[in-house]
């Protein structure tokens, strides 16, 4: 379940560093006890009371050995695509008598020649890098690297104090990360919010314009309870029910549903969630996928569309226009919808009465003259 008391509003943004949304490790200097792999894993961390592993106790994240030679621990981050980092989320669960106690970020946009020097990492190699490893990593140069959150003290994986929030105020955009941990430890998740920066693809091409690989963010929702709608524009297929936009059941339902006169269900009550898109543009095709959504895909969905000049807000009267009209959508299944729009900005989903969908695609032709 979403719980959105004390989150920061960087934490609603699109997400690049968990392994669904493509990110993936590079480099750690150690692994002994976890694998770094771990800390980018989309599932909540849990923790196993009686499993231990051959090294020591299981842990749900990257934890590092207790450090007996000089130096610090670290590791490089490929995030899912170029982005700029507005803020990060370092959850410490569970980590306790063990928790890395400080940390910093560093960040790099790197050229094709600075990525082919990185090394490959070796993922069953388990508790240290080679030393060919770390010599390959030290040949980029420090200056690639730039400081984002400095030398920063972590609280402990305690239910009321493992998550570690904090902005970043750079407006650049960045491919890697380094995250240092000070001296040693473990960290159960990292998260790093932000958008995407993508090349502007040419005009004639279609894409998928409501992709969050094409910067598009979600702005705001009437309801997350199961799911956060940002998921809907991951660029991959739906991994799990988690992994989409689900609703709670609305408690506004009739006690009986009733079917209207043409026999379908007479629906009342919706759920929206309205979406920047990265590039603005017009729509020609939607798809919809409801994957995994079985007893709780919404009787039907809606699409619409506006062309914005200024920040959206919930309160500021604003004039959609539908795209897609309400349509029908069946359990756990693809559906495409052809359509025709104006040059758009922003759309906006609504779901009725309530429920879950995996995925949308917005494809659709970039206006080049609008950024
Ligand atoms: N009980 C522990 O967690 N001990 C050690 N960590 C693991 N994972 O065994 C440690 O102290 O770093």
């Amino acid at each position: 379940m979403i719980d959105n008391k004390n989150v920061p509003a960087f934490a609603e943004l699109s997400e690049f560093a968990s392994l669904s949304a493509g990110g993936s490790v590079v480099f750690a200097t150690d692994d002994f006890f976890a694998p770094c792999e771990s800390m980018l894993s989309d599932s909540e961390p849990v923790f196993i009371a009686d499993k231990y592993t051959e090294f020591g106790k299981w842990m749900d994240g990257w934890e590092t050995r207790r450090k007996r030679i000089p130096g610090h621990d670290w590791c490089i981050l490929k995030l899912g695509t170029k982005c700029v980092i507005r803020g990060l989320l370092v959850d410490t669960a569970f980590f306790t008598g063990n928790y890395a106690p400080k940390y910093s970020i560093q960040a790099a946009c790197l050229s094709p020649e600075e990525e082919a020097l990185l090394p490959r990492r070796d993922t069953k190699m388990g508790s240290a890098c080679s030393e060919c490893d770390l010599e390959r990593v030290k040949q980029l140069r420090s200056d690639k690297w730039e400081e984002i959150v400095p030398i920063t003290a972590l609280r402990p994986g305690y239910e009321e104090s493992r998550m570690n929030y904090q902005k970043v105020l750079s407006d650049e955009s960045w491919t890697y990360i380094r995250v240092n941990i000070y001296p040693d430890g473990g960290i159960a998740r990292l998260r790093v919010y932000g958008e995407a920066k993508p090349e502007a693809p040419p005009r004639d091409q279609l894409v998928d314009l409501a992709s969050m690989l094409s910067g598009t963010t979600c702005l705001g929702y009437s309801n997350a309870h199961f799911g956060h709608p940002r998921n809907i524009i991951k660029s991959n297929k739906g991994e799990t029910m988690a992994d989409g936009w689900e609703t709670a059941r609305r408690l506004d339902r009739p006690d009986v549903l009733e079917a209207s006169e043409d026999g379908t269900l007479k629906v009342s009550g919706e759920e929206w969630a309205v979406f920047k898109l990265g590039f603005c543009g017009t729509i020609k095709e939607i798809f919809v996928d409801t994957l995994h959504f079985k007893g709780n895909f919404p009787d039907s969905i809606k699409v619409e569309g506006s062309f914005l000049d200024e920040e959206w807000s919930e309160t500021k009267p604003i004039h959609w226009f539908n795209i897609l009209k309400p349509s029908k959508l069946s359990a756990n299944k693809e559906h495409w919808f052809p359509c025709n729009s104006d040059v758009i900005s922003h759309i906006r989903v609504t779901i009725a009465p309530d429920g879950g969908i995996s995925r949308i695609r917005t494809y659709g032709l970039v206006e080049p003259n609008i950024f």
